[in-house]
């Protein structure tokens, strides 16, 4: 185990043993400075794709299954999104924000007690009725929301399609369709949320 602070791989060093992997594993970002900008929340019904989005923006991997409620607990990893450091949450699945079961507990009372710069709601695009009730009581508690519309690639092969441009006009919120798993849609979400961020934050400060 490398020592999380300096890297040494001796035991020697004297800083810390705390177990912290997700930083050695996201090496190349771990001298980066990062950036004051609050984290950025993924949430979202469970079985949807946050985890394997987690993992894509962040190069950490965590674990994934076609079973929902796989994610029991909040996971944090830095992703590099335009210039920036960011950190990013993974939290587990919800069905609304009036929650039931403890993990969606742990998904809401993170997003109702930690600022974050933009909460990311991942839905599955073969679902989308089902889904974005959730998008709406997100915007109702004035959440900054941005709606990540997955597994295009099985909604497709469904002959299922996805007007994004009728989304985004009726929600207002930026829209991007992704198929996580392929890794398509991955970097249009993070050129959408540069801008996105840098909207929420003049918005407050005026
Ligand atoms: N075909 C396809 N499968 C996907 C995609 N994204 C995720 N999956 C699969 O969907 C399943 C659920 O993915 P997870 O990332 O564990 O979902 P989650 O939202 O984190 O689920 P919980 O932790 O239970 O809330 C896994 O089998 C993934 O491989 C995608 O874009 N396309
Ligand atoms: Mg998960």
């Amino acid at each position: 185990m490398e020592c999380y602070k300096c890297q040494s791989k001796t035991k020697s060093c004297g800083k810390s043993s705390l177990k912290l992997p997700f930083l050695s594993n996201n090496r190349q970002l771990f001298n980066k400075k990062v950036s004051s900008i609050p984290p950025i929340a993924l949430v979202g019904m469970p079985n949807v794709g946050k985890s394997v989005l987690f993992n894509a923006l962040t190069g950490i991997y965590m674990t994934v299954s076609n079973y929902p409620g796989t994610t029991v607990e909040v996971s944090r990893g830095l992703a590099q999104i335009g210039e920036e450091t960011i950190t990013v949450i993974d939290t587990p699945g919800m069905y609304s924000l009036m929650p039931i079961s403890e993990e969606e507990k742990v998904a809401r009372d993170l997003l109702l007690t930690e600022p974050v710069s933009a909460v990311v709601h991942v839905v599955d695009a073969k679902n989308l009725a089902r889904m974005l009730p959730l998008t709406f009581q997100l915007m109702e508690a004035q959440l900054p929301v941005l709606l990540a519309v997955n597994m295009m690639d099985e909604a497709r092969r469904y002959g299922i399609t996805v007007q994004k441009d009728t989304l985004e006009i009726e929600l207002q919120i930026p829209v991007v369709c992704m198929a996580a798993a392929l890794n398509q849609g991955i970097e249009e979400l993070r050129d959408r949320i540069t801008p996105f961020i840098a909207l929420q934050s003049t918005m407050v400060t005026v």
